[in-house]
């Protein structure tokens, strides 16, 4: 079994060529869709990683406060159907299939099911903007070892990080406007703005352009509301106490900029990000929003990407740029498009690499 895009080392010269698909594989993280898979689903995500007893029970709690519901597996399934109607009406005119690492619909049983219907090469787009461990390779490595249990499973492609495309950065300008829009305009000036995004361990940032990544897409958002300065802080940190993570976190933050300088209005975007999850629902609606009440700050928090149109286009754009012959890569800033084959290297978890995933035929 081989996946392109997996490594460049097992992806010949002529694989950076136009292609054609006969389906499209949209790939998750999976979240509960009921109380009884809480336990299960955070089994699944926390297998190996030594993540506390302690934090598991308290992450967990998050997700009963919620009726045990994450509403990452509903979001996905209307950014499916916005997708399936955009490719309807301007081709191609692929089948999207749907496949997690975490929960149902398993990406093995996604895989399974696309050899029985036929398919033989799909293009894989994965719901992370930026690259790490968690966003890129965590999710290649799944695909491969999937790919290995399935006899016959179709060749995949996997679409490059779109932290920088106009498509991704264009509404978060959009919804950060509107977010500012609700303070009177002469406070809007001083609002602060503050980005945020998951967590990762120190070492796990350092093997990735995690941090370079997002201070690209923040300043870009920053640059498109007019403004030349912003904050980029973390969210839902976990791990082990003595495990250094990127810092600060964002209710630390929130506390320090109230007492030291005195920031009453905040806007808050949660540029790692692309739908409203239980990581935003949670830790920036939940606990962020908390902190800000009880020190008299006005938060508004940013809407995610979502099924915004110029969102679901650039997927679109991005399966097109695949099929064709030298194509036009979009990308704004200073960094270029990412690439669309990754390096042996891309990505490493940063502790304890893994090894055998570079073996992969
Ligand atoms: C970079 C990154 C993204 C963004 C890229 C992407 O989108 O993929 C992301 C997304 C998400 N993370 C999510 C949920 C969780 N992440 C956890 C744990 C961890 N995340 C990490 C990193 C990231 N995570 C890391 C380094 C860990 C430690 C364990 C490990 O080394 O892997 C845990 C375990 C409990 C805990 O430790 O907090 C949970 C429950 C959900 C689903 C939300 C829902 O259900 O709605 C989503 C989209
Ligand atoms: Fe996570």
């Amino acid at each position: 079994m081989t996946i392109y895009g997996a490594t460049s080392a097992d992806a010949p010269k002529f694989d950076q060529a136009a292609h054609d698909y006969d389906a499209v594989l949209i790939m998750s993280f999976g979240g509960p869709d009921g109380p009884d898979d809480v336990v299960p689903f955070l089994e699944n995500v926390t297998r190996g990683r030594g993540i506390p007893r302690e934090r598991l029970a308290e992450v967990g709690e998050h997700y009963y406060q919620f009726g045990g519901v994450s509403p990452i597996n509903e979001q996905n399934l209307a950014l499916i159907a916005a997708l399936e109607a955009e490719l309807k009406e301007h081709g191609p005119d692929l089948p999207i299939y749907y496949g997690n690492r975490n929960w149902h619909p398993y990406i093995e049983d996604t895989l399974r099911q696309m050899r029985d219907d036929g398919v033989k090469r799909a293009i894989t787009f994965v719901t992370s903007a930026i690259s790490s461990y968690s966003g890129c390779r965590q999710y290649r490595e799944d695909l491969i070892e999937a790919s290995e249990a399935v006899e016959g499973a179709p060749v995949l492609d996997k679409l490059r990080t779109f932290y920088n495309h106009p498509g991704f950065i264009e509404p978060v300008i959009e919804h950060t406007q509107e977010a500012l829009e609700q303070f009177a305009p002469d406070v809007r000036d001083s609002v602060r703005l503050v980005f945020t995004a998951h967590s990762v361990p120190l070492g796990m940032a350092k093997n990735s352009d995690y941090e370079a990544q997002l201070h690209e897409a923040s300043r870009l958002v920053a640059q498109g509301v007019g403004r030349d300065s912003y904050s980029l802080v973390y969210q839902s940190r976990s791990g082990p106490p003595q495990m250094p993570w990127l810092e600060p976190d964002i209710c630390d933050y929130l506390r320090e900029i109230k007492a030291s300088e005195g920031i009453e209005n905040v806007v808050m975007v949660p540029i790692g990000f692309i739908s409203d999850h239980m990581e935003v629902l949670f830790d920036l609606d939940t606990e962020a929003m908390a902190v800000a009440e009880e020190i008299g700050m006005k938060l508004v928090r940013v809407a995610t990407v979502g099924t915004h149109p110029k969102f679901i286009s650039m997927i679109r754009e991005l399966i097109l740029e695949r099929m064709t012959e030298n194509p036009v890569r979009r990308a704004l800033g200073n960094c270029g498009p990412n690439h669309d084959i990754c390096p042996l290297d891309c990505c490493l978890k940063g502790s304890r690499p893994k090894v055998h995933a570079e073996a992969n035929s």
